[in-house]
């Protein structure tokens, strides 16, 4: 059976055209058929093409020399491709012209001006986006230092007097004599937790003149970077130095706020060695346990003034009350009975 070009190929007899863009591979296939098996040899604008493809891995033939590969289309490769095939009954030689097409002038003039387009909208970009940050970062130091002035400074003058000094606490100021340095505080092991802090009792050094050290119970933030929870305790802090000292209540002894823009706030308060008022009467010290209910006997037994005359106010006491039971015992007998005067 005489050779007999196949469909699939991209040559003919009659010749077709291949255009490829520049540095793109690109093949030419030459699918024959034929008995005895034909022979395929390829020319190049006449020539042999052994000289394109020796020592040159961008050509290659495969397939029973029925594919020619090109890696790269180059101006070089341009040019009519004929593939002869050959056997015993007959001889064709279908062909096909490659066109390489560069790219034009005016195409490289649209590349490089999109690319310069893109590269400055994207530069643009960039600095806009700098530019946005530092102003927020501005924004956030003006911020922080406005909040550090008014936990430092307060501002009573914006204090309403028809409204609770717990609804206010931040107008008022932060009192420097409170003080303590870091290096003067021995942390040790954990005495609880509430909503938002956690207690640790300490060893503090040189407090209210002192040479030896004092123990004492320190509040801190549960999680340092709760703004929340930083704000509470500074309002607790405040709140205290406000009140002043009391028999009555757990006396702030000192703070360490220098590094309260971290997030660290430390309050320290006398240590209760009978802990939690709750948890006191809970363990059964007291005989009339069964009497207090133990839900308003949480935190409000200590806002719920037992002195009705006490230049304290009722918030002050809610802040210190339920651990002075452990101070003093007599007070404590006088509070339940007074207590249980106003259940009454
Ligand atoms: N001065 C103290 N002496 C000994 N233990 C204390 C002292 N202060 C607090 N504790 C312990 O730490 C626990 C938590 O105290 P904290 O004041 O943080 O919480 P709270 O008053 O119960 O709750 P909240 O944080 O809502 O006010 C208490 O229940 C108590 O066991």
């Amino acid at each position: 059976m005489a050779p007999r070009v196949l469909s699939s190929s991209n040559v003919s007899l009659e010749g077709t055209e291949i255009r490829v863009k520049e540095s793109f591979p690109f093949f030419i296939a030459c699918y024959v058929e034929g008995r005895p098996k034909p022979k395929i040899t390829w020319l190049k604008d006449g020539e042999n093409i052994d000289e394109i493809i020796e020592n040159n891995d961008e050509v290659s033939l495969s397939d029973d020399n029925q594919i020619l590969d090109f890696k790269f289309a180059k101006k070089k490769y341009e040019g009519k491709y004929e593939c002869n095939v050959k056997n015993r009954v007959g001889h064709i030689q279908p062909f096909t012209n490659v066109i390489i097409e560069g790219l034009s002038n005016t195409n490289l003039v649209i590349t490089i001006v999109s690319f310069t387009i893109i590269v400055i909208i994207l530069f643009s970009f960039v600095i806009i986006l700098v530019i946005r940050i530092k102003k927020n970062k501005n924004i956030r130091n003006d911020m922080l230092q406005l909040e550090l002035f008014l936990f430092q400074e307060g501002n009573v003058g914006k204090l309403n007097k028809e409204c609770t000094i717990e609804e206010q606490a931040e107008l008022l100021p932060y009192d420097h004599a409170f003080e303590v340095e870091r290096e003067n505080i021995t942390l040790g092991k954990q005495l609880g937790a509430g909503a938002f802090g956690r207690v640790l009792l300490a060893q503090v050094k040189g407090l209210n003149g002192k040479e030896s050290p004092t123990r004492c119970a320190v509040k801190m933030c549960k999680f340092e970077y709760d703004k929340a929870h930083l704000r509470a305790l500074i309002m607790e802090l405040k709140i205290m130095i406000h009140l002043g000292k009391h028999l009555n209540i757990v006396n702030l002894l000192g703070a360490h706020t220098s590094n309260i823009d971290k997030g660290e706030l430390w309050i320290l308060v006398e240590y209760c060695k009978y802990g939690n008022l709750l948890k006191f009467i809970q363990r059964g010290k007291a005989q009339f346990i069964n009497q207090i209910d133990p839900v308003t006997s949480d935190i409000d037994v200590g806002r719920t003034s037992p002195f009705p005359n006490d230049p304290l106010s009722a918030t002050s006491l809610g802040y210190g009350i339920e651990y002075v039971f452990g101070r003093n015992i007599i007070t404590f007998a006088i509070v339940i009975v007074l207590y249980l005067f106003l259940m009454i």
